[in-house]
């Protein structure tokens, strides 16, 4: 069953041409890899999914429905989530309070109605720390829980990143570039994870990633765009054996 269909999506940015004519589909439960030299338009394709970009033509739909000119916090509220590439949290505030408000989208009593109905309210922040509680033993982040986010090292930001879009218990789970910056443990910890994610928490997975030795390995289906085409899809073997995709990648050591 697919999940997500992407059809005939172009962007474009004045004179550039961000995405031109991109259609693809993603199934439920796979993981997908985005790949691409660089500016080929592999996060613009990220954004129109989470909605921070509204594309000139196309359309997108998610579970059958047609997304296409909806909110990026609606979007979120149907289960599409997002971790980002340049990390946004909230850097002074603790591991948990930025895990916690990763759920806003699941809240229902707003804060003046907590005050009317303190038990409802209560009864909710108990199985939002839950779910939390879940994200941060996953994650095997226990003993940075209370520390704020701006006094740890990178790559534990970068998971602390991937634990806010996790909270939210997503259907639909965006990474982008998850993994950059990171030295060789830390990506194979994030490979763990990502794979830990896919398994155990059932989520699809979106995944932009520069490292092909971890797409080959993690992907179950590959796009790969260029100038803002898609040149190229299919499973990570079809994808190394595609003339257009080896071109497009020639003199790039790091296909393989
Ligand atoms: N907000 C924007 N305004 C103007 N141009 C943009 C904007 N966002 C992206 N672009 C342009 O669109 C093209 C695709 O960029 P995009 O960031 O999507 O590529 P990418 O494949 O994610 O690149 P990278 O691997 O370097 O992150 C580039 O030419 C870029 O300069």
């Amino acid at each position: 069953m697919n999940l997500l269909e992407v059809r005939n999506i172009s962007l474009a940015f004045g004179g550039v041409k961000a995405l031109n004519d991109v259609s693809f589909t993603i199934r439920k439960g796979e993981i997908f890899s985005l790949i691409g030299p660089n500016g080929a338009g592999k996060t613009s394709m990220l954004n129109c999914i989470s909605g921070l970009y509204r594309p000139t033509e196309g359309s997108i739909s998610f579970e059958g429905a047609d997304i296409t000119g909806m909110k990026p916090f609606k979007r979120a509220g149907l289960g599409i989530a997002r971790a980002f590439q340049n990390i946004e949290l909230f850097s002074h505030l603790t591991v948990l309070d930025n895990l916690m408000l990763g759920r806003h989208t699941k809240m229902k009593t707003g804060v003046l109605a907590g005050g009317f109905y303190w038990g409802r309210a209560q009864k909710e922040e108990i199985e939002h720390r839950k779910a939390v509680e879940r994200v941060i033993d996953f994650l095997e982040i226990e003993d940075i829980r209370n520390i704020p986010v701006g006094r740890l090292a990178y790559g534990l930001k970068k998971r602390v990143e991937v634990g806010r879009a996790l909270a939210m218990e997503p259907k639909l789970l965006l990474l982008d570039e998850p993994m950059a910056g990171m030295n060789a443990e830390e990506k194979e910890d994030m490979a763990r994870f990502i794979l830990d994610i896919h398994e155990e928490m059932g989520s699809t997975v979106v995944l932009i990633e520069h490292d092909m030795g971890v797409v080959m390995d993690l992907s179950d289906s590959v796009a790969v765009l260029d100038f803002g085409k898609l040149i190229g899809k299919g499973t990570p073997q079809e994808v190394q054996e595609n003339p257009d995709v080896i071109k497009a990648y020639l003199g790039e050591e790091q296909f393989i």
